[in-house]
């Protein structure tokens, strides 16, 4: 093809060229159309933050100047005394705006690492308006810069749980953390969780976003235990209870009742699993509508626990049911993880008083939302709490953390703050009633599927050989 030929398509290939920058501005203008404010605003954002990072990344020493010339500016070079000028790199940005803030993705440099971009952050936020910005690295040689400009912890959120049955039933999804990341926790293998704060802090309402994700699922069933009713019927659980194989208030007897009820669904399992199964971890293939997840959850567990004092009769026999109880939960956190059973712990105090500390120091998940003092906090979330100041629940009590919580998240330093969302009673209400369907007695459905010549043994094979039978 003869240049003048070439030339013949010019028109046509400006026109494309044309389409194309139309249709891209048409794109742009309807995603920014569609956006709600908060979008609107970051996106706004990242524009300025994109036209601005060259000039910024020198000035923060995220550029490393490049005096080795390159091949082409050495065939460009016709004076061999003249020396090319030496170039200025800086990190490639990519930039996308969300409701929070910006995400931002750039290659490192050498001499630009991760070190470097994590001490410009502070700078960065400056610059770009955010109130925090955070560096990590997602693959070698690549950062992820994450800046939010509206707070998520001080944001209130909302969630309106779907009723669709969970693609990952153990994932507990917790909100979002401080720079807008989705938190979660795996509950596969793990025996006992507990939460603790203040309250009218959230706790409540998290655990109950936590039964309406799962609830769905034929392969979970739930008991509660809410030591802050003297019915199960009324409270916090009350609309939920559809959805539980058992239901107990606060008194002591009912709920003992239910605690050996478990410990003994515990011991059968622990007995038959080889046999019913063919392994001896549940969770090596998974729960199932026939062996389903136990989920007891024990709300205001300082009701069961606490020490009953007095020399009277009444006082002695409360005091040997509490001790009880904290025998028989201990025993579901200490050997119920391999069979399929999970204990949530909630509490305003998580001092050894209201968990014993027996339980608590063996349940590997611990959340607090706000918390009076830096002893309760310890007792919610450890001693490495008191080298955190910054995350400390104590700096939670302000109404405007109703529903932020901090914890230890595993391959995470320090403490993660997070923000809950609210989960509304109503559309608590709603799932449990949709799933009450599904609700059945792990122990009938233990038995129903033991081979013949199997008896369900009542005593622990693990160690005591204790009957639990009254
Ligand atoms: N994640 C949240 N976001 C915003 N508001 C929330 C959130 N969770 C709870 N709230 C508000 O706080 C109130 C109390 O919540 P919740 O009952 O869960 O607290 P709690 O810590 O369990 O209290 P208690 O210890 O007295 O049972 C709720 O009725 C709701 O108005």
């Amino acid at each position: 093809m003869t240049p003048i030929e070439l030339m013949g398509y010019a028109p046509a290939a400006a026109g494309a060229a044309l389409a194309l920058i139309a249709l891209w501005a048409v794109i742009w203008i309807v995603r920014y159309v569609r956006a709600d404010a908060e979008t609107r605003v970051s996106i706004r954002q990242a524009v300025r933050i994109r036209r601005g990072w060259k000039r910024l990344a020198q000035l923060c020493g995220l550029s490393v100047t490049d005096k080795m010339p390159t091949l082409t500016q050495q065939l460009a070079t016709t004076d061999a005394s003249k020396t090319p000028k030496p170039r200025v790199l800086t990190p490639a940005l990519k930039i996308k705006p969300d409701r929070y803030g910006v995400v931002g993705q750039a290659n490192c440099l050498p001499k630009v690492g991760l070190e470097e971009f994590q001490k410009a952050a502070p700078h960065l936020a400056d610059a770009w308006g955010c109130t925090r910005v955070s560096v990590t690295q997602d693959k070698p040689g690549h950062v992820v810069i994450r800046g939010v400009r509206v707070d998520p912890l001080l944001t209130r959120t909302t969630r309106v749980p779907t009723g669709e049955v969970p693609k990952a039933l153990a994932r507990w999804n917790l909100g979002l953390d401080e720079y807008a990341q989705p938190v979660s926790v795996d509950l596969a293998e793990v025996p006992g969780v507990t939460v603790a704060g203040l309250p009218g802090f959230g706790k409540t309402s998290n655990i109950n976003g936590f039964i309406c994700d799962a609830a769905p699922s034929p392969a979970v069933q739930f008991a509660f235990a809410d030591g802050k009713v003297s019915h199960p019927g009324e409270g916090d659980y009350a609309d939920l209870i559809g959805r539980a194989f058992a239901a107990v208030g606060d008194d002591l007897d009912e709920a003992n009742k239910l605690f050996r009820r478990v410990v003994e669904l515990r011991r059968a399992r622990s007995s038959s699993i080889k046999a019913v199964l063919g392994r001896k971890d549940m969770w090596h293939g998974g729960p199932s509508r026939s062996w389903p997840w136990v989920v007891l959850i024990i709300d205001e567990a300082h009701t069961y626990f606490r020490d009953h004092k007095g020399s009277d009769k009444e006082s002695k026999r409360l005091a040997a049911l509490a001790a009880e109880n904290a025998r028989l939960v201990e025993d579901l956190v200490k050997k119920g993880r391999s069979v399929g059973i999970l204990v949530i712990l909630a509490t305003q105090k998580s001092t050894g008083d209201a968990i014993p500390t027996f339980i608590r120091d063996v349940c590997p998940v611990g959340l607090s939302f706000a918390q009076k003092t830096a002893d309760a906090a310890v007792a919610a979330l450890g001693e490495d709490i008191r080298d955190w100041p910054d995350a400390n629940p104590v700096q939670l009590q302000d109404p405007a953390y109703v529903g932020v919580a901090v914890m230890k998240l595993s391959g995470r330093s320090g403490f993660t703050r997070l923000r809950t969302p609210y989960v509304a009673e109503a559309d608590a209400a709603r799932i449990a009633t949709e799933t009450a369907h599904l609700t059945a007695d792990p122990a009938d459905l233990l038995a129903a599927q033991l081979p013949l010549g199997v008896i369900l043994d009542k005593t622990d094979p693990d160690e005591d050989g204790e009957p639990l039978a009254a």
